[in-house]
């Protein structure tokens, strides 16, 4: 549904791989070219899509594939990197009480788009509510109050008071118990020089940790001309592009955000409230390319484990973090199948120490890793640094965000305790989990 006509025409070039008998200049040309054309019609910008197929080209004749990738996945995978490199990596959204502020020009999609982001934050179990602080717009308030009735969003709005400052003042008191407090601010026509003073008023009262701009895709390249304008007078901090299901210049809009200094944040891909995705852009590539598994992929081409994926001395010294085990989940995922994994841990660890399983047991036990990821993906920084802090109230909150039960989230709890326990009592051992696992699995 996003880009559908990028993606197609993309997929198409890529096709072409997959035909061909071996990767010759011939072929990676054609595909190049197929991938230009593509480009083009999304509106992306001459220069950047001319730059990108010089450097896909030489890339392909040049680089060796890595260890374990065929030549076809090699040119897929430079294709990848370029994309990237093009559409940016995307702003980093926290899970944590915050207060953002949205700015646009008038008809961008910013109204529809705050109680997007309030819903958004809600789904992740977020307490969220939004301030109508549009007093240019006369239908501004009954919009929002009318969105937000329907998304159960809390609403704070002064009907007739034309005072933005002080309704956000107000707002801000209101919704003192709220997690996410979202900022509806007025659009107009141009930037002109009253709306930027309301802005940095409104700004200076809000203090906001995030101000979003919103976007209409069908601007197409000059999208980099507003974001650089709202960045340089209010200082952006992330994009929010509406529309991109109504245009075919998406791909002008994502590629002139990413080359200003503010990244995408969300994307907006139809009317309802569900239409709404946090841009990731590796998944959003991905997608466009038609290709689920270009993550594992791109692992392939580091299948040698970091020191940093395994910080044995960082455990050791029993600072073993809810962060530090989401990244012991995805070490081990990395590092192949979870049942030559878990054979191979002592008991203490949450392995089996060398016991042999059934299928069934690791299968179950592979769900719940995944399940404890979940999870952890819908706590907060805090949280994750700190699982102490979390209590029943926030155990409600994250069951809620992540879909799973609070008997769940007490479990994965359960077990943080336990890996923290028996790591403290390797401390000053010399014991090497990397080393042990690389040996085990010969590599
Ligand atoms: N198809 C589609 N329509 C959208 C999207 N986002 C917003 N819209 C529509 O765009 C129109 C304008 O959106 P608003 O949210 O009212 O615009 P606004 O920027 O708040 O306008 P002002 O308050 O005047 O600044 C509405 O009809 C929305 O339903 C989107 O992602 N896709």
């Amino acid at each position: 549904m996003v880009m559908e006509k990028l993606g197609d025409s993309l997929q198409g070039a890529l096709k072409k791989l997959i035909g061909a008998g071996r990767i010759d200049e011939r072929t990676v040309n054609e595909v190049v070219k197929d991938i230009q054309r593509a480009l083009l019609q999304a509106d992306v910008n001459v220069k950047l899509v001319m730059g990108m197929s010089q450097r896909i080209k030489e890339r392909a004749m040049k680089e060796d594939p890595p260890a374990g990738m065929n030549p076809r996945e090699h040119v897929i995978r430079i294709v990848y990197q370029e994309l990237m490199e093009i559409i940016g990596k995307g702003a980093e959204i926290h899970l944590k009480p915050q207060t953002i502020m949205m700015v646009g020009l008038q008809g961008s999609g910013k109204t529809t788009s705050t109680a997007k982001l309030a819903r958004y934050f809600q789904r992740k179990g977020l307490k969220a509510g939004v301030i109508a602080a549009d007093t240019f717009r006369p239908g501004a308030y009954h919009q929002l109050k009318t969105l937000c009735e329907k998304l159960n969003v809390a609403f704070y709005g002064e009907e007739n008071n034309p005072d933005a400052v002080e309704i956000t003042r107000n707002g801000l008191k209101a919704l003192e118990k709220y997690d996410i407090k979202i900022v509806d601010t007025a659009g107009r026509h141009a930037l002109e020089a009253d709306l930027i003073e309301e802005m940095e008023r409104i700004n200076a009262v809000a203090k906001p940790n995030h101000k979003f701009m919103v976007l209409d895709a069908g601007i197409g390249q000059q999208a980099s001309q507003q974001a650089h304008a709202f960045n340089d007078s209010v200082g952006i901090t992330g994009v929010i592009i509406t529309k991109l299901d109504g245009t075919a210049k998406g791909g002008g809009a994502l590629s002139a955000v990413s080359e200003t200094k503010a990244p995408i944040a969300f994307i907006g891909v139809g009317e309802t409230p569900e239409d709404f995705e946090k841009f990731e852009a590796d998944r959003f590539i991905s997608r466009l390319l038609g290709m689920g598994d270009l993550k594992s992929l791109m692992e392939k081409a580091e299948e040698t484990l970091s020191e940093e994926d395994v910080n044995v001395e960082a455990l050791m010294q029993g600072r073993f973090t809810l962060k530090d085990m989401y990244k012991q989940l995805e070490a081990m995922n990395k590092m192949g199948p979870l049942k030559q994994i878990m054979s191979m841990l002592p008991l203490g660890m949450g392995g089996m120490g060398g016991v042999k399983l059934s299928d069934e047991t690791f299968q179950a036990t592979s769900d719940k890793m995944k399940n404890y990821k979940i999870i952890m993906d819908s706590m907060t920084e805090e949280e994750m640094t700190d699982p102490k802090l979390i209590g029943g109230s926030r155990i409600k909150r994250i069951s809620r965000g992540s879909g799973c039960s609070p008997e769940e989230v007490r479990e994965l709890l359960k077990y943080h305790k336990t890996m923290q326990t028996a790591l403290k009592g390797f401390r000053g051992g010399k014991f090497n989990i990397q080393k042990m696992m690389k040996k085990r699995l010969g590599m």
